[in-house]
């Protein structure tokens, strides 16, 4: 029962409160008892404010926990998922896999030579070409995509439901678009990115899928950037070196 249900019942009923006024009229006990059922009155009124106010508390509490919950998985800079707000929704794709689902894919985007970019137009220009970044993901991606911020200048795309076509095609369409951003200066230089692949069939742990975009995103860097290496077992052969 709470403070309400509990003020609800009152000591005195009204109609039982007038009826002894009128039976015990003068009588001292009801100067008392009048006294005590205007005290309780207030009380009551009082209680229902303060039980109000809790509800109100309780609400604010809620609407904090969820802002809170909302920050530790999103990237302040670019608003993606970060590293925490990706993993849980990882897990869920390679669950569906275990009960037999379709297979995901895994996109690893690291912008190129983003040093030399930050060294050369500064730190905040950097940040901003990271947003730039991040909007193009939001805009490229089907909505089904779950896109985060990996690293400094490194994202990640979740495509569930993938296939070798699927894949192809959003990769190109990203490493186009992220072709589009000018960088500052007369030298009329493009912002560029390498991106590594896996097409994840069966179930393993998040890390190991993860290993395995990374080993062919390098690949990708190692054969010259701005270019796109889909993960291949053999990727686990060579030792990548940039
Ligand atoms: N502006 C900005 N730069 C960042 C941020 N996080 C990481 N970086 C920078 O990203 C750069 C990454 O440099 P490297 O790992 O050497 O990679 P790279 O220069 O892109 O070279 P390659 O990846 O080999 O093409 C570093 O200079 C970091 O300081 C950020 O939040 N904002």
């Amino acid at each position: 029962m709470n403070a309400q249900d509990e003020t609800s019942q009152p000591v005195v009923p009204a109609e039982r409160y007038h009826h002894l006024e009128t039976q015990y009229a003068g009588h001292p006990l009801l100067t008392e008892l009048t006294a005590l059922h205007l005290q309780y009155q207030r009380l009551e009124r009082r209680l229902n404010k303060i039980a109000r106010i809790g509800d109100l508390m309780q609400a604010q509490i809620m609407d904090l926990n969820s802002e809170l919950n909302k920050r530790a998985e999103t990237d302040p800079l670019t608003g993606l998922y970060n590293r925490g707000g990706l993993y849980p929704q990882m897990s869920a794709l390679m669950e569906q896999l275990a009960l037999g689902q379709s297979r995901f894919g895994l996109l690893l985007l690291d912008l190129d030579y983003f040093k030399e970019v930050n060294d050369q137009f500064g730190h905040l220009h950097g940040d901003q070409l990271l947003i730039a970044v991040a909007d193009i993901l939001r805009a490229v991606c089907p909505a089904s995509h779950i896109c985060a911020r990996w690293g400094g200048e490194e994202f990640l795309v979740l495509m569930p439901d993938c296939c070798d076509d699927s894949l192809f095609a959003l990769a190109g369409n990203l490493m186009q678009a992220i072709r589009r951003i000018r960088l500052p200066g007369d030298d009329n230089r493009y912002l560029t990115a390498s991106l590594g692949a896996y097409l994840c069939r069966e179930t393993e742990t998040i890390d190991e899928s993860i290993r395995k975009a990374d080993l062919a995103m390098y690949k990708a860097k190692a054969q010259g950037r701005n270019q796109l290496v889909v993960y291949s077992p053999e990727l686990d052969e060579t030792r990548v070196v940039l």
